[in-house]
């Protein structure tokens, strides 16, 4: 017999499978979060087809709706989880706010780390499309601002990275919602700038810490740093205060110097995403994309084959006989003093009476974190619980604020709730800025004034979902503010679908003739590419609209040990690619360059099975070089 609503009291986070939320029957709970319980529902329409749905803990909660927003609108990419429906429940209107979205059915990036056991390739390609998922984001202004292991599900069917929980994300130009110093987040992923404008800043009114996008790429670094060596950098037990103390002023030992099958090129780039001051960061996604492409691209393929872990074998035990041997992954142990060059020392310049004290050299115990064993010295606990009696009062606030969903009274229940349906097979993904794309600062062209405009037709302002200019995005808030979220999804709805047409003429950017003269790439002298740059076999692909890379082989004459092409694709009857910058083994150049297909026809034929939102595609094609785009 189905559940309705009316029949008992609403916690939000405890339904029991068969409550019937709108539409939607539930299966199971997949958890609670911060700001919402998240269950397996099944569309009731069309039995079989399974969702996730994300129920407020409290009505009128403002988290959901920028939640709601966020999904609907602004962060609306292949590699984010999709939504599908929104609504309010028991009742239509003053109920839980609810959303429906993808059920994505894998593992958070760190049990695949540790379940799958991928190669350093695969690790590569998921942590590249997650950079350029950023990209895209952060190029119309979108903040995550949770990036964890857990918020980077990585889909069992075919590997692709996709991000949830947007629960306390943001975009510019969307009202505050909360007044701390710092926004919420995850303790041990925060980036050292942010605690130390906390620290500095605690208190004073006004002060608000501006979230970059290179938080968002320092909290990807600490994400690759655990899957790559099964620990976190910081341990995450520490009190609030003494883990930000090593945030700030540990740096901790490389990957490869702890997990020895890394390859020191992908360790490299952990470490540089993990850097201290975010202006030694990578700056953007699309260059994290481009240095990790680089890194798994040129390195040694042996290298990049193994898989991230050492094998070992679990057998039954005596109460279970017959029990199956298991396999599990041999996790690293964390180095010892001796097993690493000099053992990072904290430096804390802003507690001046703790810096000789942390200072003081004390061997670590074997096996025991670095930072763990030093911060847990007796003299540096005496020191850190003075600094606790400082600060507690400022550092408690940072939490989570709890959920009070046991508090949470339902409304008065109603059976007649609705749900707002929007097909997103017709909403167009965000699409990046002009960013410039790559390369290690020193060897890079000058960027900014190569930086190519998208095609026209992929710009922002032909896709209504996308508009970011100041006017629509402030027209957007009051919108969204003065209706309610239910007549936001109804709205937005009704935008319709999009027609996509082929990208129109556009110019190369500035300096790519001369680039290409200096290379020996001449026009019409097509060389054949590979799309999956870290594969290599041609096989048959799912692309998407928006930024990508191609391999090239070494037939040009400046290309020696091959290139890496950086461009975007533009889906529509064909896809259309257009290249605009090439990196070889050791600079990056503007370029201008086509993609044809192996008949040396415009942009690559879309194989059965592709829909509007992505294409299956052959992995190789031509890639001509032109003096402007047709
Ligand atoms: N679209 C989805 N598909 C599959 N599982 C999901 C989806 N969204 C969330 N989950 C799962 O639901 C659970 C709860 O997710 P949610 O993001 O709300 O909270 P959380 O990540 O556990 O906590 P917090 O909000 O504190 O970060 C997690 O186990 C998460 O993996």
């Amino acid at each position: 017999m189905p559940l309705h609503a009316e029949n008992f009291q609403v916690y939000p986070e405890a339904l029991g499978p068969g409550t019937e939320v709108g539409t939607w029957r539930v299966i199971e709970r997949l958890g609670v979060g911060g700001f919402g319980a998240v269950y397996r529902v099944e569309d009731m329409a069309r039995p079989g087809e399974f969702y996730a749905l994300k129920l407020a803990l409290r009505p009128g909660d403002q988290r959901a709706e920028r939640e709601v927003t966020l999904l609907m609108v602004k962060a609306v990419h292949p590699n984010v989880v999709r939504f599908h429906a929104c609504g309010r429940w028991p009742h239509p209107r003053t109920g839980y706010l609810y959303f429906v979205m993808d059920w994505v059915a894998g593992r958070p990036l760190d049990t695949w780390a540790e379940e799958v056991n991928p190669t350093f390739r695969e690790l590569a390609q998921v942590a590249g499309k997650v950079a350029l998922a950023f990209a895209a984001l952060h190029g119309t202004g979108v903040w995550h601002r949770d990036v964890k292991p857990a918020h980077i599900l990585v889909r069992e069917s075919d590997s692709e990275p996709v991000l949830i929980d947007f629960g306390i994300g943001d975009y510019a130009g969307a009202a505050t919602i909360t007044e701390q110093t710092v926004p919420p987040g995850t303790l041990h992923l925060r980036s050292p700038e942010s605690v130390r404008f906390h620290r500095e800043n605690h208190g004073r009114p006004g002060a608000r810490y501006e979230y970059q996008r290179t938080d968002d790429l320092y909290a990807l670094g600490i994400s690759l740093y655990r899957a790559v060596t099964g620990h976190y950098p910081f341990p995450l037990h520490l009190p609030p205060d003494m883990l930000y103390l090593a945030i700030e002023g540990q740096t901790p030992p490389a990957p490869a110097d702890f997990n020895p099958r890394t390859p020191r090129a992908l360790s490299d780039v952990i470490m540089r995403l993990m850097a201290k001051k975010p202006q030694e960061r990578y700056p953007t996604g699309a260059e994290l994309h481009a240095a990790l492409m680089a890194a798994a691209s040129f390195g040694q393929s042996s290298t990049w084959e193994a898989s991230l872990f050492e094998w070992e074998e679990e057998r039954g035990t005596e109460q279970e006989p017959g029990a199956a041997t298991r396999r599990r992954i041999r996790r690293p142990e964390w180095p010892t003093h001796s097993a690493t060059a000099p053992a990072p020392r904290l430096v804390i310049a802003h507690a001046l009476p703790l810096r000789d004290v942390v200072e003081v050299g004390q061997e670590p115990l074997a096996g025991e974190p670095l930072v763990r064993q030093r911060l847990l010295s007796p003299v540096l606990v005496v020191a850190v619980l003075l600094m606790v009696s400082v600060g507690l009062a400022a550092w408690g606030i940072w939490l989570w604020e709890p959920g009070s969903a046991s508090n949470a009274r339902g409304p008065e229940p109603r059976s007649d709730e609705v749900s707002l349906r929007v097909s997103l097979r017709e909403v167009a993904p965000v699409e990046t800025l002009p960013e410039a794309v790559p390369a290690t600062a020193p060897l890079m062209v000058e960027a900014t004034a190569v930086a190519a405009a998208p095609p026209a037709a992929l710009t922002k302002e032909d896709a209504p979902v996308m508009k970011e200019s100041k006017s629509s995005a402030s027209a957007l808030k009051v919108g969204m503010k003065a209706m309610s979220v239910a007549g936001a999804c109804l709205n937005l709805a009704c935008s319709g679908p999009q027609v996509r047409s082929a990208p129109p003429p556009e110019d190369c950017p500035p300096g790519a003739m001369e680039a290409m003269n200096e290379l020996g790439i001449k026009r019409g002298n097509a060389q054949v590419f590979v799309f999956d740059v870290i594969k290599g076999e041609p096989h048959v692909i799912t692309v998407h609209e928006g930024n990508t890379t191609v391999r090239l082989g070494d037939e040009w004459k400046g290309l020696r040990g091959g290139g890496l092409l950086y461009g975007k694709l533009h889906l529509s009857d064909r896809v259309y690619g257009r290249f605009t910058w090439l990196r070889t083994q050791d600079r990056t150049y503007p370029v201008c360059i086509e993609l044809l297909s192996s008949r040396r026809e415009r942009g690559l034929e879309r194989k059965p099975g592709s829909d509007a939102d992505s294409a299956l595609i052959w992995t190789t094609g031509y890639a001509n070089p032109v003096d402007h785009f047709e």
